[in-house]
């Protein structure tokens, strides 16, 4: 179905001239504008979702930009091909393509297919007994064969996810410039200031559609990482692929390097970032605006940016001051807010009653504490009808001080403020635990082991079957392990955790934790987000996705005491959130791909990236 005029290392591929190709074709010739508008019209070679344009793998690789002529698209051959992550195949280039593509002699005679090469990666990564050699493997993986990466991480989603994101993705950040080999992701620096739009150019990809971004100050529970907090921005992305479809091309890894307060980085000779104290701010505020335009001029109004792993100081004001011009998410307050909101939604299938008969205690008032009480509070609402000034009562936070109550509200930040209510003060979390005998308690503080044996027996001896999240990440930040919680409390604790834990046998019957980490939510909030359009994140939206992954949880997870569906399932889990998410966008009037598609999971389905080879005969 194509011609193909060779180069010794270029190969340029004329297109057929079929019908709806001269369509697609004559679309290409097109400005950019009109282009656009036909794409979100839903013509046949748009993606679906915003950018790029069907190649002859059947991939939507090539950018307008790339599109120089309508009529030939070019691809590497030989040495260069097998380089270039994006295409390389490996041992899996068939006969005719080696001889096509100028690869003779450069391979091994053997050919593979992807699931025998599926099957010698997972036994060589189940070889290494450091977690940090299987990460390091995977990035390898990733570097030099795209596909089979994602291909690898969808089939071996529950195996590989603790590989390449929490927990391991905290050692290899705190890791990150001795393990560094080739530079992922794209680094904004105080030295890049005033030339942020150039840098940004740099990048190869030219039709992004989604941006994580930390400056590294709030690495998971492990504090200030500097630089090296670039491996959450990438492990994220891969989730956004792996998890929610979107194209590896059309995903932007960057972290904005303002230096570090990590007294221990700042003495290393190898710390790969700004050898600096953090610039604050305005300072600060001045690299982020700059960042925060450039983005929207060079990519425009919908590509979504993923603040990560900011400290609390900045994240809440960043996302404050940009929901109004940008599409930006938060995703230690918001995503983490639904994926927990969407476990409580769940858990009333195991505990009774609705979400307004519990009441809350968190250990932690940042990002994730505030976030997740916030949306409770507004979901409370929405089923109540009461105002959330309200519903908010029936929440109560400890932060480092105590309890939060309306004596310390002169002194708190402002984002812990509406959670002041009236009530002596109380110092620990035991105390504040006997006092207001909260039925679910939640850790969101990053410091690991603060739920004592006192405080999970007294949660158990105040409730049937009391629900304890220890969302804290990696591993060791973790509030309490599985095993704590369930011997602690006879048992009787539902139990979810932020990383992953083993299922625990006690007294007999095996108890299987949920995992309440935000890769359930973004992955398919951002899809949904895409495939729409849309150009502003609502609240609303957060409900609408906490409310899809909660109707995820059949009758057989519960059956097992699961207040989560199994990450086998994410890519339908997420198609549905996308789904969910996209239909509030399009009800709000703020998505802008026009028709609204008539079965919006089907379309999220459709619009996925999947990871299986392509064939360039
Ligand atoms: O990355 C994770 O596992 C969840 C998260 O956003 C965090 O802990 O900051
Ligand atoms: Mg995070």
């Amino acid at each position: 179905m194509m011609w193909l005029n060779r180069h010794r290392h270029n190969i340029n591929i004329l297109l057929p001239p079929t019908k709806g190709l001269v369509q697609k074709l004559l679309a290409v010739t097109m400005s950019s504008t009109s282009l656009k508008e036909m794409r979100n019209g839903g013509e046949d070679y748009s993606n679906g979702h915003g950018g790029g344009v069907r190649d002859l793998y059947g991939e939507d690789c090539a950018t307008e930009d790339q599109l120089i002529t309508p009529w030939t698209f070019s691809v590497a051959s030989g040495c260069s091909l097998l380089r270039d992550p994006r295409y390389n195949k490996g041992l899996a280039f068939t006969e005719g393509e080696r001889d096509a593509h100028y690869l003779r002699g450069l391979l091994p005679p053997a050919v593979f297919n992807q699931e025998l090469q599926e099957k010698r990666l997972m036994h060589n990564l189940r070889q290494y007994e450091v977690p940090l050699h299987r990460y390091m493997a995977m990035m390898d993986l990733q570097e030099r064969n795209e596909r089979l990466f994602y291909k690898l991480l969808i089939d071996n989603v529950e195996e590989l996810l603790p590989v390449v994101y929490t927990p391991t993705v905290g050692e290899a950040c705190q890791k990150y410039g001795s393990i560094f080999r080739r530079p992922q992701g794209l680094y904004i620096s105080l030295k890049e200031k005033g030339k942020i739009l150039e840098v940004l150019k740099n990048w190869p990809e030219k039709s992004i559609q989604v941006i994580v971004v930390t400056d590294g100050e709030r690495i998971l529970g492990l504090g200030d990482l500097g630089c090296q907090g670039m491996g959450i921005p990438v492990g994220k992305l891969s989730l956004y692929t792996a998890l929610g479809g979107v194209r590896p091309s059309s995903c932007l890894p960057i972290t904005i390097d303002v230096g570090t307060n990590n007294e221990k980085l700042l003495n290393d000779e190898f710390y790969i970032g700004l050898k600096q104290k953090r610039a604050a701010g305005q300072e600060y505020a001045e690299l982020l605006e700059e960042f925060m335009r450039a983005v929207k001029q060079n990519y425009g109004e919908k590509v979504l940016v993923q603040f990560e792993d900011f400290a609390n100081h900045n994240a809440f004001d960043l996302l404050e001051k940009y929901s109004s011009s940008h599409l930006v998410f938060n995703d230690d307050i918001q995503g983490t807010a639904s994926v927990v909101l969407a476990g409580l939604l769940a858990s009333l299938k195991l505990v009774g009653g609705t979400l307004a008969d519990h009441t809350f205690l968190f250990l932690g008032a940042g990002e994730a504490g505030t976030g997740i009480a916030e949306l409770i509070a507004l979901e409370i609402s929405k089923q109540t009808k009461a105002p959330v000034e309200k519903t908010r009562k029936k929440i109560w936070l400890v932060d480092s001080k105590g309890l939060i109550v309306s004596s310390r509200l002169e002194s708190l930040q402002h984002f812990k403020k509406p959670w002041a209510h009236e009530h002596e003060p109380v110092k620990t979390l035991l105390d504040a635990v006997k006092a207001i005998k909260p039925t679910v308690l939640i850790g969101s503080s990053g410091a690991g082991k603060t739920f004592t044996k006192e405080v999970v027996e007294t949660m158990a001896s105040l409730n049937e079957k009391p629900l304890i999240l220890a969302l804290s990440n990696p591993t060791s930040q973790s509030e309490c392990t599985a095993e704590e919680a369930y011997t602690w409390s006879k048992g009787k604790a539902i139990f979810a955790s932020g990383s992953p834990f083993d299922p625990v046998e006690y007294e007999g019957k095996v108890f299987v934790p949920g995992q309440a980490n935000n890769a359930y939510i973004f992955p398919g909030f951002g899809l949904g987000l895409i495939i729409s359009g849309a150009i502003r994140v609502r609240d609303e939206m957060l409900l609408a996705a906490s409310e899809a992954l909660a109707a995820q949880v059949s009758q057989e997870n519960y059956d097992k005491g699961l207040i989560y569906p199994p990450f086998s399932n994410i890519r339908k889990i997420s198609a549905h959130i996308a789904a969910k998410v996209a239909t509030k966008a399009y009800d709000l009037g703020l998505a802008s791909h026009l028709p609204r598609p008539k079965d919006l999971v089907k379309y999220a389905e459709s619009c996925m990236y999947s990871p299986g080879y392509r064939s360039y005969r």
